[in-house]
């Protein structure tokens, strides 16, 4: 008899944070892996817009359209049976105005099994999460490192204003988030983020007093070309297999191992 599957939904999230069970989020872009995530019993699915730098290869997260996120959304959104699936809005549909935010986010829900958007910025997109919210878009906010920032902050920096931190997550929280993502920020200010604001928070390099971790998949998995944050502990090395597997293959096709006689008809 196949067990019941109860999916997580964002009042999911805030009782988990309330009796201190903390959320597991992890990135997915795709249907095979993010099944596999589901099935491991990870709450919380991002279709990432780091997407552009670790599935499509670009330098930065600005290159993804929204077409493109919407084609992986549709992916995972499928593969999901328990886990909440949360989309990246790309940049610029979360920086123009509202009506386009709002546009994107709807068809975000309408064309994909997600149910909840994520959008880079805390105090000045206050009006953006709440118009979100009101049209009925779940908003989970994201504050700190903002990697859609890079080309003004020039690069990818660890942000020590704890006022400020902590004012973009509460005016966030009072415009609607569900949640409030925390990105690259000292451990002793996320935990004050975390005990100021009445939603959960989701940490990535931001320590462990917070209410749950995010990573990029393919950097815990060992499928990342290149440079890995110091927060990210990797658990496999994927790439390596991969790159094992393929080798063999190769060198056995070029001897004549392969196909063997059990490979043919
Ligand atoms: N593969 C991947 N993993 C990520 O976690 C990730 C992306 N891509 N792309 C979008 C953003 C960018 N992220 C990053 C990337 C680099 C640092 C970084 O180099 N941090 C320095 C600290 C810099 C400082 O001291 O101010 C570090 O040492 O980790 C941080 C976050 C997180 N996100
Ligand atoms: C790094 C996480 C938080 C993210 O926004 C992404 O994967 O795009
Ligand atoms: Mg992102």
């Amino acid at each position: 008899m196949s067990e019941t599957i109860r999916p997580v939904t964002t009042q999911t999230l805030s009782k988990m944070a309330a009796k201190g069970e903390r959320i597991a989020m992890l990135t997915a872009y795709d249907f095979p892996t993010a099944r596999l995530l589901d099935e491991a019993g990870i709450d919380v699915l991002l279709v990432g817009d780091s997407l552009a730098m670790v599935v499509q290869g670009h330098e930065t997260t600005l290159p993804v359209t929204l077409d493109q996120i919407i084609y992986h959304a549709e992916m995972v959104g499928r593969a999901a049976r328990r886990a909440l699936v949360v989309v990246d809005l790309p940049f610029p549909e979360g920086q123009l105005e509202v009506g386009r935010t709002l546009a994107a986010g709807a068809r975000i829900l309408k064309e994909t099994r997600c149910r909840a958007v994520k959008l880079e910025g805390g105090s000045e997109q206050a009006h953006r999460i709440e118009a979100l919210v009101t049209a009925g878009i779940p908003v989970m906010a994201h504050v700190g490192l903002r990697p859609q920032n890079i080309h003004i902050d020039g690069g990818y920096r660890v942000q020590r204003d704890a006022q400020q931190l902590i004012s973009d997550a509460q005016a966030a929280a009072d415009a609607g988030a569900f949640a409030v993502l925390i990105e690259c920020v000292p451990a002793e200010i996320a935990a004050q983020i975390t005990a100021a604001i009445q939603v959960p928070t989701i940490g990535i390099g931001a320590g462990g007093d917070v209410d749950g971790q995010v990573l990029v998949t393919n950097d815990l998995i060992g499928l990342t070309n290149g440079y890995l944050p110091r927060f990210v502990k990797q658990y496999s090395d994927v790439g390596g297999t991969i790159s094992s597997a393929v080798q063999q293959y190769a060198a056995e096709v070029k001897n004549g191992n392969y196909p063997g006689p059990e490979h043919q008809f």
